[in-house]
């Protein structure tokens, strides 16, 4: 890393993929590895928030949809999600700004909270790369102050008036939907999950750089989601593909909507109703590719339960699920996820 010059916003993915070719370790787990097929695109379904407001058999039809897509896709998208494009443009100014910044700038001047990640610092090898990088900022405290980055890029107050916007509408949305998918797994209570608000949730800002390796290449591997559902905004690249029926698909990119999908914790709270299901993202060869995903997380010392009963799963935390999956990927350079909790 000690040939970046001055200025240089990319990180330096080139270098870090050609030294692991040299390394010439090709121990990537299986379930890790690129197949090397195109997938094909698939439609995710289609779920018109506007449903849910009319109320009445409308609002009964659409929580049904939404329960079906949860439970045999373990994605879907929403339309008419209230969310104004002009808040998504707002944002997606101020995240290349950000990502334009340059990189030591990025890494080291502390801002979103020191929050900024490159490529896969665990990778033994190159089917193991990331070609993205990305800042995943805690919810818990962005304070004004770590929104700048100097170098006469941005401005405090814009990036941070953005993420707050930004973040407040996804959030009371992500906490919309989860309630009408808890609902209808019988959840009476008030708001759903429970110990989660503003400060406990995840945001985060996702850049793929165009990639000379693409399309052998992840942005981002084959993962799940450690939180109960996710609200990710997408350009028009492509590039999101996830697990159906033991194929991968991909996604077809449609700014206008949101993709939503089922986390862990939703799929261990609803006893395997709803699924969390595998995804990944494929480089781009010659065009970059910008997301923004909120993760609807409790606090860590929320014990995730079960709304039925036996219960599939021990009992468990938040803070004791993330604490296991930091525990796997450093041992086992992958995350096992909920299997480990299984009774
Ligand atoms: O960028 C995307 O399309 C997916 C992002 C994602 O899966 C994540 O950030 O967990
Ligand atoms: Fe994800």
């Amino acid at each position: 890393m000690n040939n970046i010059s001055a200025g240089t916003c990319e990180p330096p993915l080139i270098e870090s993929y050609e030294a692991l070719l040299l390394r010439g370790s090709e121990s990537a787990s299986p379930r890790t590895s690129f197949d090397g097929e195109v997938a094909e695109q698939c439609e995710l379904p289609l779920i018109d928030l506007a449903d849910l407001r009319r109320g009445g058999e409308a609002r009964r039809a659409c929580a049904g949809a939404m329960a079906r897509a949860a439970s045999e896709w373990g994605f879907f998208q929403v339309a008419n999600h209230g969310i104004s494009a002009r808040a998504f443009a707002e944002m997606r100014r101020e995240q290349k700004l950000l990502f334009g910044a340059p990189f030591e700038a990025k890494v080291s001047s502390g801002v979103l909270n020191n929050s900024y990640r490159w490529g896969n610092p665990t990778a033994t090898s190159v089917k193991q790369f990331l070609w993205s990088e990305a800042f995943h900022v805690s919810l818990a405290k962005i304070p004004h102050e770590t929104c700048s980055y100097g170098y006469g890029y941005g401005d405090s107050s814009s990036l941070g008036v953005a993420v707050d916007k930004l973040a407040a509408a996804m959030s009371a949305l992500a906490r919309t939907l989860a309630g009408v998918l808890a609902e209808n797994l019988g959840y009476t209570g008030n708001g759903f999950p429970v110990n989660c608000d503003d400060k406990t949730c995840f945001l985060r800002l996702n850049r793929y750089p165009p990639c000379p390796f693409a399309p052998e290449t992840f942005g981002l591997m084959p993962h799940t989601d450690s939180d109960f559902l996710t609200v990710l905004h997408q350009d028009h690249i492509g590039g999101l593909h996830l697990m159906k029926d033991s194929e991968w698909v991909a996604v077809a990119p449609n700014p206008d909507v949101l993709v939503v999908n089922i986390g862990d914790l939703f799929q261990a709270w609803s006893n395997d109703t709803y699924k969390s299901v595998e995804h990944k993202v494929i480089a781009n060869k010659k065009r970059e590719r910008y997301s923004i995903a909120y993760f609807l997380c409790p606090s860590y010392d929320s014990p995730i339960g079960s709304c039925k009963k036996p219960s599939l799963y021990k009992d468990f935390t938040f803070g004791e699920f993330r604490e296991q999956v930091q525990d796997d990927v450093k041992r086992f350079g992958y995350k096992v996820g909920l299997p480990r909790f299984l009774l």
